[in-house]
């Protein structure tokens, strides 16, 4: 005869108690789409990205609609480095020459795109990789952002001028899980380099999304970079477009992005520390306020970070 063992039955219990606090998001969530960036600075952990994996697959099967976008900043530096190819970012976006351009192109559809894709089909084949040349996808025109006051070409870098969702939205009806890549084509066929935010911003309002999640390497947006002791909990959209100027490098297109998404019908945009293991689902499934949430009409919110580490004004040695 088996023993009874009350440990066990209180883990049992505590796990039937966890599913039945996940109700309110599973009603709130069901049928809608969520369209999660996974930042390339978050990819850096095998574990990590097996968790974000299972969370992704997680929600598809829980009858949401996530739908992910994915960078690899790093991962094209990587590749760049080897090839002897200097990286140069200029206002937080890639200057990219036509050579640059091959190099982003292979790493993020042939490479990134491909390993998430494999990770998250070890649950069961949903996933299908396209890029912003799919169907379409995305239309490109050459960006040149202020930077410093002045007009500035950084090459073949652009911004998103047009959505066609229906490549995706036939996955997502077909009940896949679809995986973007972020280089689209302009209306000559010009393929250009699009910062993953600005992309993830743009294919969520097309989608209608009821959420724009955005996984990171930092807790949120620091109050006082480079300090990182207070994170904005919760801003406005109003706050924010005040304080996107004073912002610096990969912030200034990753909360312009939200921005862009909250201002144009995506009910919230929210970054998250994505070296958290499953910071999607912690996300979606608490209460407890983690990342920065881009929502209307919210008051500014600062509370002190998880892993506070204060530095001086020059920043980290
Ligand atoms: N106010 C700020 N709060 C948080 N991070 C900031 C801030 N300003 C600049 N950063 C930098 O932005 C980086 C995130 O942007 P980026 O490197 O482009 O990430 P990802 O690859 O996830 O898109 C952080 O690692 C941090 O170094
Ligand atoms: C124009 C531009 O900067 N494009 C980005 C595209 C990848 C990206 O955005 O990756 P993360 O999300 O990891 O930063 C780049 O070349 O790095």
């Amino acid at each position: 005869m088996t023993e009874w063992n009350p440990a066990d039955w209180k883990k049992a219990t505590d796990k039937a108690a966890t599913l039945a606090h996940a109700l309110p998001w599973l009603k709130k969530y069901h049928d809608k789409v969520i369209v999660v960036k996974y930042g390339g600075n978050a990819m850096t952990d095998e574990a990590l990205k097996r968790a974000f994996a299972e969370d992704i697959v997680f929600l598809r099967l829980a009858g949401f609609k996530p739908v992910v976008v994915h960078g690899g900043g790093p991962q094209i530096n990587h590749m760049l480095d080897r090839l002897g190819i200097e990286s140069e970012f200029r206002g937080g976006l890639r200057v990219t020459t036509p050579e640059t351009m091959d190099v982003v192109r292979m790493v993020l559809t042939g490479q990134v795109g491909r390993e998430l894709v494999g990770l998250l089909n070890q649950h069961g084949d949903l996933a299908v990789g396209l890029s912003g040349e799919d169907g379409g996808l995305f239309t490109a025109r050459r960006t040149k952002p202020v930077i410093d006051g002045v007009e500035t070409d950084i090459g073949l870098v652009g911004e998103v001028v047009g959505v066609r969702p229906e490549a995706v939205q036939d996955l997502i009806e077909a009940g896949r899980i679809p995986v973007v890549s972020t280089v689209a084509p302009d209306a000559s066929g010009q393929v250009h380099n699009v910062n993953a935010d600005t992309a993830a911003a743009a294919l969520a309002v097309a989608l209608g999304a009821e959420k724009l999640l955005v996984l990171t390497d930092v807790e949120g947006l620091y109050a006082d970079w480079p300090n990182s002791s207070d994170v904005i909990g919760e801003i406005s959209p109003e706050s924010l477009a005040e304080i996107v100027p004073t912002l610096s490098s990969g912030m200034i297109p990753k909360m312009t992005a939200c921005l862009k998404a909250v201002q144009e019908g995506v009910k919230r945009a929210t970054v998250i520390d994505g070296r958290e293991p499953h910071a999607v689902l912690l996300e979606i499934f608490t209460d407890e306020g983690v990342g920065t949430q881009v929502v209307p009409g919210a008051p500014t919110r600062i509370r002190t970070a998880m892993y506070a580490t204060s530095v001086d004004k020059e920043g980290p040695a």
